[in-house]
């Protein structure tokens, strides 16, 4: 990691690193659709024990400090809030054509 002494430095790295970001949260999102879409049940789109399994694992990844950990687990819970309303709009959408199939 930069060591930066201004702050035109730090807003650099952060700007740098959101362009890096967005297009992955873009695509955890276009997953997140699929399942959306494989789902069969518009009970399981909130799955409380993959949600508690996804906070686990990133919080496994944190090397730091506790501040950082929470820091994370947050940022998360929150994202996968988001996630999931994505997800019902996509499964009630999908469902909605299925039925006007039959
Ligand atoms: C994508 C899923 O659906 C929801 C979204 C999750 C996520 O954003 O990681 C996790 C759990 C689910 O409630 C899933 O069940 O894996």
């Amino acid at each position: 990691m930069k060591s930066c002494t201004t702050m035109q430095d730090v807003r650099q790295e952060i700007d740098r690193l959101d362009k890096q970001l967005v297009p992955l949260l873009l695509e955890r999102l276009a997953y997140v659709a699929q399942a959306g879409t494989i789902k069969e049940s518009r009970d399981t789109v909130i799955d409380e024990w993959r949600i508690e399994d996804v906070v686990k694992k990133v919080k496994f990844n944190v090397t730091s400090g506790h501040s950082e950990s929470e820091y994370i687990e947050k940022l998360y819970r929150y994202l996968i809030t988001l996630s999931i309303e994505h997800e019902f709009k996509i499964w009630d959408q999908h469902n909605k054509n299925l039925e006007k199939r039959l």
